[in-house]
């Protein structure tokens, strides 16, 4: 019998790096599938529906929460996100791995409901650099980079309910050791 296929979240604060390090890892194994979530935030610029998100509406959203087609979701910072349930689905009867990149909100759903899940949890290096990181990043008003720290300050709290913690100092090591925990590296 072979092992059970992986799904594997990547949580941690806004700001500290996730995207960025999953972009560095895709761009080197274009391979590894990401899921990609609903929310009913804004695109930002550059950012195209169906690729970093699917863009809805609220009404949109609400329609995906009462037919049961997200395996998790949260309000985060003011908007909602959540995970389509089919495509992963789909993924993992294939047998292939699956990786999610969602707030502590939906790892803890995530560990209720599949608890064969590995949580990898992506910390800062320091709580300056995460706030320096935010506001460089320069996508989000004050009052929502307020609402992302407050945020993050619960986020990093619970990172002993993690599997697994990686340091995000260089986008380059802390990409090579998530491709390892895929086991794809
Ligand atoms: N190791 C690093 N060193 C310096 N800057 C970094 C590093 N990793 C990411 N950054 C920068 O930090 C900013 C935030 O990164 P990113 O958008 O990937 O964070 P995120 O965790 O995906 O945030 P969110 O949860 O808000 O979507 C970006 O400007 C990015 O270039
Ligand atoms: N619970 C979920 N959280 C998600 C999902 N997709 C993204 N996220 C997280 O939301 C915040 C903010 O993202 P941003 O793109 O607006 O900066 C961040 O922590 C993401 O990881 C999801 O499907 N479910």
């Amino acid at each position: 019998m072979s092992e059970r296929p992986r799904l594997t979240v990547l949580s941690g604060p806004s700001g500290v790096g996730k995207s960025t390090v999953v972009a560095h890892m895709r761009k080197m194994h274009p391979e590894v599938w990401l899921s990609v979530s609903a929310t009913t935030r804004h695109p930002r610029p550059g950012e195209k529906n169906g690729v970093q998100y699917h863009f809805v509406d609220n009404d949109e959203f609400d329609k995906l929460v009462a037919n049961g087609e997200l395996l998790e979701w949260a309000e985060f910072a003011g908007n909602r996100y959540g995970t389509p349930r089919a495509a992963v689905q789909e993924k993992l009867e294939r047998g292939e791995p699956v990786l999610l990149e969602i707030d502590l909100q939906g790892a803890r759903q995530v560990r209720e409901s599949m608890p064969e899940a590995q949580l990898v949890f992506l910390a800062p290096p320091s709580w300056d650099e995460l706030v320096r990181r935010l506001t460089g990043r320069g996508t989000e008003s004050q009052d929502v980079i307020e609402k992302r720290l407050a945020a993050a300050k619960i986020e990093l709290a619970a990172e002993p309910e993690f599997d697994t913690t990686l340091v995000n100092t260089s986008v380059e090591q802390v990409a090579a050791e998530l491709l390892a925990l895929l086991g794809v590296a």
